[in-house]
């Protein structure tokens, strides 16, 4: 194996303390404070330090080095505006930017490249995310009742956002949780118009003229609300796969909160831990040919988990949903829902413990053992697995 640590641009003897100081430093030539570009509320300096967090090993690309190490206050040096300019103004949790996909297919193409792991564990790069994420702003675009194949009914709320043009979701239990952007008033619209879209109270039916029902709505009931936040997979949900449990996560937890009468499912269209059904279905090969979840991830060039969780910190906001009982095994999705500023509180996290563990139904595979061990082992799920594996 070739020495490549000479080549690296080196954040080996920086804590991400440092890295967070330097690029928030307002007396440095490209912070946040002096004016200088920035990329979705941050300084660009910010986004490519970021860049480099989730993705260490583009710092093993000679490109990466040039252009990181250019400074736009140094005469001669590259201004970093050109690089960043092409920078996409999308967060990068949610659809990575293009300069880090170019990147990270010339790392690829290096010859000398060799993979090595992150140098920050998936948790401190989520910790950190969570530290700097400003929280999207939502919208919830639309409602409608929905009665399911289980005899209960929700509501399906389809929100939009600055960040993203994807349709991401909250599928609510309980006729008492609104969402305050959508019951907003709008300019010029009827009353059809509100309850076209769903900003109405109590229920729809043939001949109703107001949004708002004669009889008082539902006084609005305290107490933690039992949430999941639930990240898109199209196998595991839709095409019967037994790779993973995501299925059968969000079918328990529909039923949990059926059985409650209230609750919140929070559905974010980052398929793939962040990386892509297209990009998955890679992974699913290379772990076909011996690698983990998470070798898998970083042999493709993405990171561990891609996610970003300020999306559902947002739509919890929005809905009023600031004290939450979390259904989850993870614990940095814990800590990154809660948001930067503590908009939203886990009073207690309720585990998600396969059926078949439980001896009530559910599946098992090979694949998805593994899956849960290296979950358990490489990411630090909080799930017993005894002697398991
Ligand atoms: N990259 C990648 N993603 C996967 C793989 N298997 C499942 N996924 C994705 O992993 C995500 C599952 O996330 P969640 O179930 O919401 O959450 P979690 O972080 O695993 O933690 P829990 O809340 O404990 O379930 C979905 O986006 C799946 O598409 C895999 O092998 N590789």
């Amino acid at each position: 194996m070739k020495n490549t640590h000479n080549r690296r641009f080196s954040l080996d003897s920086l804590t991400i303390e440092d890295v967070i100081d330097w690029s928030l430093d307002s007396s440095s030539p490209c912070s946040s404070n002096d004016g200088c570009p920035t990329v979705n509320g941050h300084s660009k300096r910010l986004s490519l330090v970021m860049d480099l967090m989730r993705n260490p090993d583009l710092a093993l690309s000679p490109a990466y080095m040039q252009q990181s190490m250019a400074d736009p206050a140094t005469p001669g040096g590259t201004n970093g505006d050109n690089m960043l300019s092409s920078m996409s103004m999308v967060s990068p949790p949610f659809t990575p930017s293009e300069s880090t996909v170019n990147l990270a297919a010339e790392v690829q193409h290096d010859p000398e490249f060799v993979l090595s792991e992150p140098r920050l564990s998936v948790s401190e790069v989520q910790r950190v995310q969570s530290q700097l994420e400003e929280l999207p702003r939502v919208v919830c675009e639309s409602r409608a009742r929905i009665p399911t194949t289980s005899g209960t009914e929700m509501f399906l709320h389809v929100y939009s956002n600055n960040v993203d043009n994807k349709e991401h979701l909250a599928i609510v239990y309980g006729e008492d949780i609104h969402s305050k952007s959508l019951f907003e008033a709008r300019p010029g619209e009827t009353e059809q118009d509100r309850m076209t879209r769903g900003a109405y109270t109590g229920r729809l039916y043939p001949g109703r003229t107001s949004s708002v029902e004669p009889k008082q709505p539902l006084p609005a009931k305290s107490g933690e609300t039992l949430v999941r936040i639930h990240s898109e997979c199209y196998t595991g949900e839709t095409a019967w796969s037994a790779r993973c449990d995501c299925g059968e996560q969000l079918d328990e937890a529909a039923r949990l909160m059926a059985l409650e009468g209230r609750g919140c499912i929070v559905y974010l269209r980052q398929e793939g831990r962040g990386i892509g059904l297209g990009e998955k279905l890679k992974a699913y090969n290379l772990q076909d040919l011996g690698a983990d979840t998470v070798q898998a991830n970083l042999m493709l060039r993405h990171p561990a988990d891609a996610r970003s969780f300020a999306m559902a910190t947002a739509i919890l906001v929005d809905l009023g949903l600031v004290n939450i009982r979390l259904l989850t095994n993870n614990p940095d999705k814990i800590a990154a829902v809660e948001g930067k500023n503590n908009e939203v509180h886990v009073t207690q996290r309720v585990p998600m413990v396969p059926l078949s563990w439980q001896k009530k139904g559910g599946f098992s595979s090979k694949e998805v053992d593994k899956y849960l061990e290296t979950k358990v082992n490489r990411m630090g799920h909080l799930l017993d697995l005894g002697d398991r594996m």
